[in-house]
């Protein structure tokens, strides 16, 4: 009767003695390839096995004897300890069946009183590990969208302002060279006016693409609000922000964006600021990066100013 109840478990039970030879396996342990064959019972378990780490394992097994206590390992460490094909009508990102595995000792009744077996049960743990992965993968996406602008998918001004506000801390701390380059599309509301709100998108998302194109990994792109956006430049001085504000500027100007039949050309206005010992916080780098912006505008328009002191 009792051995009626372990065939049937959903959870593999084997049974093995203080020398790792194998003496029971349980019906679920049978979709293993090395148990499909009659003559298991009685090999050792690390030659049926070879999957088996065995250094780790037999730490594990003489711990159990030793110890008189129950040995693990779940999933999330390893995600496997015997290779079996997983039965889900899921796709997971392999095929093998997640397991947890309990390693217990056992005292054979007509034994010495001593452990003489260790019972080794195998959990398929699949579905969890299936749902863990998905849940990690969505809230690596949630977390993804929650830092996006969903235009133009650089930066939003939240998470561009949160890396600017580190950046400074940074840079005050060890004083560091830091700058900004704020710019904004010269006349947009007549391209909205000419061709259509759905043309100005795509001159947004083709012009973030364009100047994404020609910054640093480590530089971070924003887009601050309509028209404007932001780049952050850490470990750079004013020379090298104002080299890269022209550069931008100059691509961008000769930039055709290509909406229906139209060629829509655009060009940007451009403030530049770097960190010095004159810039109080964070605010007082963002207003002086407008300040030189609103120069470049008044100044006639594509154009990149750089912010001086007095
Ligand atoms: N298509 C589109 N237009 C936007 C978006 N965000 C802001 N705008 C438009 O950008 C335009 C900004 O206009 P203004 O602030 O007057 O500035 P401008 O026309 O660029 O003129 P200057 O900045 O003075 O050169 C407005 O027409 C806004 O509707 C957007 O996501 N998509």
């Amino acid at each position: 009767m009792h051995s009626l109840v372990v065939e049937s478990l959903n959870t593999g039970v084997l049974l093995i003695d203080t020398d790792y030879r194998l003496v029971y396996y349980n019906h679920f342990m049978k979709s293993h390839p090395a148990l499909k064959k009659a003559d298991a019972v009685g090999k050792n378990l690390f030659e049926l096995f070879p999957e088996l780490p065995v250094k780790w394992m037999t730490r594990k097994l003489e711990s159990v004897v030793m110890l008189d206590s129950p040995a693990f390992s779940a999933w999330e460490q390893r995600q496997f300890l015997f290779q079996m094909r997983h039965t889900r009508p899921i796709t997971t990102n392999s095929e093998f069946m997640a397991q947890n595995i309990e390693m217990q000792p056992i005292k054979s009744p007509q034994g010495k009183g001593e452990i003489d077996h260790i019972c080794i049960m195998v959990e398929d743990a699949t579905d969890v590990c299936f749902y863990q992965q998905k849940l990690k993968l969505t809230l690596a996406e949630l977390e993804r969208s929650n830092r996006t602008d969903g235009l133009t998918q650089i930066a939003n001004r939240r998470y561009w302002e949160e890396r600017f506000n580190t950046a400074f801390l940074s840079a005050v701390r060890y004083h560091e060279e830091l700058s900004l380059i704020l710019f904004d599309l010269d006349k947009f509301k007549l391209v909205n006016d000419e061709y259509g709100h759905q043309a100005g998108d795509k001159v947004l998302i083709e012009s973030a693409v364009l100047i994404q194109s020609m910054l640093r990994q480590h530089d971070v792109f924003g887009r601050y609000g309509g028209e404007e956006f932001a780049i952050l430049l850490p470990h750079t001085g004013s020379k090298g922000a104002y080299e890269l504000a022209e550069r931008i500027r100059q691509a961008f100007e000769s930039q055709v964006i290509q909406y229906k039949s139209h060629e829509i050309k655009a060009t940007l206005s451009i403030g530049v600021v770097s960190y010095h010992a004159g810039v109080r916080n964070y605010d007082d780098m963002l207003t002086r990066a407008d300040m030189a912006l609103y120069q470049s505008k008044r100044s006639g328009r594509n154009k990149t100013t750089i912010y001086e002191a007095g």
